[in-house]
């Protein structure tokens, strides 16, 4: 969707920001571009829609070399968003969210149902605060606003040149989360530009590493985490890279355990003796319809005099769907102080997660993107020890 060949950007001071630089974005794809500043980040973005020209090379957008096309009508295919918003202090949101579908002419009311559309996908009410001005309203709204106007005119692609900067960390992982929700919706083409590589490993299907002017490594972020293309990459992505992965490593089935289950209706002392017998100490319970209800401790249910599995149950409210984040599942354990924290498909319950589990997804993930990586580099003990 955009291609970049062999694209070189020198300034009239002679500065080369960027380098003979070829790279493909897929459609529907979240690129970020992640490096030092003064790397060639900003530079690369703002080629792509002409507000600077490359000395050398071609761009293509959906096939098209842009050096052919109108800026002005390029620029109309192509949603923009800044880190200063940039809205007009003297229109509302709704207008401002309207602007780009009211330039390309759009009649009145058409534009303002889509900014009141765009800004209720944000996560902003419109009858709220569709006639608030800007300055009426926090950071992390106006980033939201920022947004919504980038989406106004639904354009294939976005360009997003850090985005989330100007908040602070609390909103910003807000921010980064609803547009995540956001994008697998609408599914555009983005090109974002951060020098957070949290932010950039959190938030891209595929991440840019950028030394001076070039791309050091262009994968997806397990990848980039698992197997650092060049030391400078290595140091770039930071000697925690291990932990990192457990924001980009998924649980799948494979990597649960199957703990010993106890149905809700059972006779407790029938259930406490089976489980004795197999050596357990806590049994899952599910209900009726093979869901989870929570965990019964096998003594008590041994020592129970009559009733049932589900009398002594305790109920469980945390648990993680499976495709979650490592992380998610290794912060729900830390919260409850629990050696395990059960994994549901749906209402289904899966199987469980353990720290050994986690450490073992952890380790797979990485051999499989990575060949050769030493294990030693990977930071598990940290994470099992935790
Ligand atoms: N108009 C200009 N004239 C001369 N040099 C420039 C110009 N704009 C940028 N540069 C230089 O080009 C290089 C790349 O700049 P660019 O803004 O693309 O970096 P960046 O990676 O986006 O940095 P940051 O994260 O700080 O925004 C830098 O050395 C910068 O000083």
């Amino acid at each position: 969707m955009i291609r970049f060949e062999q694209v070189t950007k020198r300034y009239p001071d002679g500065t080369t920001a960027v380098d003979d630089l070829s790279f493909e974005v897929d459609k529907g794809e979240l690129v970020t571009l992640v490096g030092p500043s003064g790397c060639g980040k900003t530079t690369t973005m703002m080629m792509v829609n002409r507000l600077i020209e490359p000395t050398s090379g071609r761009i293509y957008v959906n096939g098209e070399d842009i050096s052919t096309v109108d800026p002005v009508k390029l620029r109309r295919r192509i949603g923009y968003v800044i880190q200063q918003v940039g809205l007009f202090p003297h229109r509302t949101i709704l207008d401002n969210t309207a602007t780009v579908p009211a330039l390309i002419g759009w009649k009145r009311s058409k534009a303002k149902a889509r900014a009141a559309e765009l800004l209720d996908l944000v996560g902003l009410d419109p009858t709220t605060y569709g006639a608030r001005y800007p300055e009426q309203l926090s950071g992390g709204q106006r980033q939201r606003v920022g947004v919504a106007r980038a989406l106004a005119a639904d354009p294939p692609v976005l360009l997003m040149d850090e985005p989330f900067g100007a908040v602070d960390p609390v909103v910003r992982e807000q921010l980064q989360d609803e547009f995540l929700k956001m994008q697998a919706a609408v599914r555009k083409t983005v090109l974002m530009v951060t020098h957070d590589i949290e932010e950039a490993v959190r938030l891209g299907d595929r991440i840019a590493v950028y030394g001076q002017g070039r791309i050091e490594q262009f994968d997806t972020p397990g990848a980039v985490l698992g197997n650092p293309a060049t030391p400078y990459v290595a140091e770039f992505v930071g000697a925690d890279r291990g932990l990192k992965r457990l924001s980009v490593t998924e649980i799948q089935p494979d990597d649960l355990e199957q703990p010993p289950l106890a149905r809700f209706d059972e006779s407790a002392t029938a259930a406490g003796a089976r489980l004795r017998a197999q050596g357990a100490r806590w049994t899952v319970v599910l209900d009726e319809a093979g869901e989870l209800h929570g965990w019964a401790g096998v003594d008590e249910l041994a020592l129970a005099d009559g009733g049932t599995v589900g009398d002594l149950a305790h109920r469980m409210n945390s648990w993680v769907p499976v495709g979650a984040p490592l992380k998610q599942a290794f912060g729900v354990m830390l919260q409850h102080d629990a050696g395990w924290v059960a994994v549901l498909d749906g209402a289904r319950f899966l199987g469980v997660l353990t720290p050994a589990k986690l450490h073992e997804a952890l380790r797979r993930s990485v051999d499989a993107d990575a060949q050769g990586v030493a294990r030693d580099e990977v930071d598990f003990d940290s994470v099992a020890d935790a």
